[in-house]
């Protein structure tokens, strides 16, 4: 065994929030070494968030294309998978190398590894069998690993994950899709789009199952009506494959050239030597302080943590953790006004609680909704105006705890709702402000006042 490398810190997995943590710590003056078994960057850009997005823009247009047809006059457009796949390959991933993230963490000083990272004991980490020892402590941003589906027969077929979806260079004529979660149906829309006849096949009762049911409802509605066949509360019996796939569910039998498996993820958590600092190798995730702490000389962040399964929620731990490691006093973590958006078209932004989360957080929960179709921007808009706002409040205190805003900017008109939740805004104060008109962010006007203001505070 060689002598162990001595450093500051080690960041053990170069996920989103971990590359940024060691380029910040290194910046800092800090001695960092950044260990990454597979792409310097993680599972965002090169098989998660930005390979998708580019898909999901190019569909996007589509759409936008077959309104104009109804609204502007005769429109068509002719879809062409090989240019998504092509800004997929070429711009995104270069060919699925991370020679720039890699690059810049080098740039900026952190010491990178390559190779499979193990903690032996707190503050060392074996990398492929050299030792490493960190004098301040190890962060822990190993992500996440497709789910794989104890489905009869499904092992030993040659069924797509996220990991090869993005890699598709032709579309299959047909596809069907396990999972109706984020993944499924940003990717079922997509696909759908583009010509490809998709089948969602979900577990759960609706789809978005963790959204307000309000939204699985209008999803599934814009899923039938652009010809997209969902099947939910079904479970997937048995999966075989010849020239194509056939997937039984009970008396339910589905056939499609393809088969993507979206149904979830699983903690990158089993195989780093958790066992060596006290923690349980077999629990789902790591558990955090807020200050990302998780143990002696360990931090973790990222998906790992169970705060969301994002990118955003991955960087913003990366600055708890950092301001810990040199000594600052917070910023704590904070998990109130978490959004998240699915990209679909509309799309469904959403943060805070969900009305059933509220209630049983014993919450006296008041509701105020608003169809966007209904307001003066969506009878403008016409064709392609789907959408609500959905705004959870604190009856006692008047205060917003959660909120969903589905629509064409749906992502982006959440963000006033989150900075009402994170500000700890009155609802009555944010009622107060002046909506632009006409604007979708007019109809938060429209949920507020079916919020029964006068009955609550604040
Ligand atoms: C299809 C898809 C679409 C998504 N779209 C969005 C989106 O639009 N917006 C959004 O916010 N989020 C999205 N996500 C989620 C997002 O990708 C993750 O939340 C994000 O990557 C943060 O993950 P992380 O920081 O935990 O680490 P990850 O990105 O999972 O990276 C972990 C890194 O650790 C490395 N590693 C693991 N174990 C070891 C080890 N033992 N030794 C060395 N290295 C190791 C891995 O190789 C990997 O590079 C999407 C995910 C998927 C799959
Ligand atoms: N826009 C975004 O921010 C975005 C987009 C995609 C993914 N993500 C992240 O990536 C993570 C993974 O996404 P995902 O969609 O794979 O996971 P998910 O866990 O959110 O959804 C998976 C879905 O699959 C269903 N499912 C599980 N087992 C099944 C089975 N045997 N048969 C049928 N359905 C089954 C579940 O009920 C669930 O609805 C998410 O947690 C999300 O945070 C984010």
């Amino acid at each position: 065994m060689s002598e162990p490398v001595g450093c500051d810190v080690i960041v053990l997995g170069l996920g989103p929030g971990g590359q940024q943590l060691a380029i910040g710590l290194a910046e800092a003056g800090l001695d960092v070494v950044g260990v990454e078994k597979h792409l310097v960057g993680g599972e965002c850009p090169f098989y998660g968030c930005t390979p998708s997005k580019l898909m999901i823009r190019a569909s996007t247009l589509i759409g936008h294309v077959r309104l104009a047809d109804q609204l502007s006059g005769d429109a068509s457009v002719v879809p062409d998978w090989s240019r998504p796949a092509k800004r997929i390959t070429e711009e995104a991933t270069k060919g699925w190398t991370d020679d720039a993230n890699a690059r810049a963490v080098q740039d900026a000083g952190v010491r990178l590894v390559r190779g499979h990272g193990r903690l032996t004991s707190p503050g060392c980490v074996d990398v492929d069998g050299v030792s490493h020892v960190a004098a301040r402590g190890v962060v822990l941003n190993t992500g996440t690993e497709p789910l794989v589906l104890p489905i009869d027969g499904l092992e030993d077929t040659p069924y797509w994950t996220n990991r090869d979806v993005v890699k598709a260079k032709e579309l299959p004529t047909s596809l069907a899709i396990i999972g109706g979660g984020p993944i499924g149906c940003e990717l079922a829309q997509a696909f759908s789009r583009f010509g490809v006849d998709v089948t969602v096949l979900e577990a759960a009762d609706r789809l978005l199952a963790v959204e307000e049911p309000e939204t699985s409802r209008l999803l599934s509605r814009v899923f039938e009506d652009e010809g997209i066949t969902v099947h939910v509360g079904v479970e997937v019996d048995r999966v075989e494959h010849t020239d194509g796939f056939t997937l039984t569910a009970g008396d339910l039998r589905v056939e499609a050239e393809r088969l993507l498996v979206a149904a979830g993820r699983s903690n990158n958590v089993r195989d780093v030597g958790l066992e060596n600092v006290g923690l349980d190798p077999s629990a789902p995730g790591v558990e955090t302080d807020e200050r990302m702490r998780a143990g002696e000389k360990l931090w973790a962040i990222g998906d790992i943590t169970g705060h969301g399964r994002f990118t955003h929620v991955s960087s913003y731990q990366a600055e708890v953790a950092m301001a810990d490691i040199l000594g600052e006093d917070g910023p704590l973590a904070d998990y109130r006004a978490v959004s998240r958006v699915t990209f679909t078209d509309p799309e469904v932004g959403s943060v805070g609680l969900s009305e059933e989360q509220a209630r049983e957080q014993g919450i006296d929960v008041s509701t105020g909704f608003a169809d966007i179709s209904d307001s003066a921007r969506g009878w403008l808009d016409g064709a392609g105006n789907s959408g609500h706002i959905k705004l959870v409040a604190d009856a006692a205190s008047g205060l917003l705890v959660g909120a969903t805003a589905v629509g064409p900017t749906g992502g982006d008109l959440v963000s006033m709702l989150a900075l009402a939740i994170h500000g700890r805004v009155p609802a009555r104060t944010v009622r107060r402000m002046h909506f632009a008109f006409p604007t979708y962010h007019g109809s938060v006007m429209t949920a507020l006042d079916d919020l029964g203001l006068d009955a609550t505070s604040g």
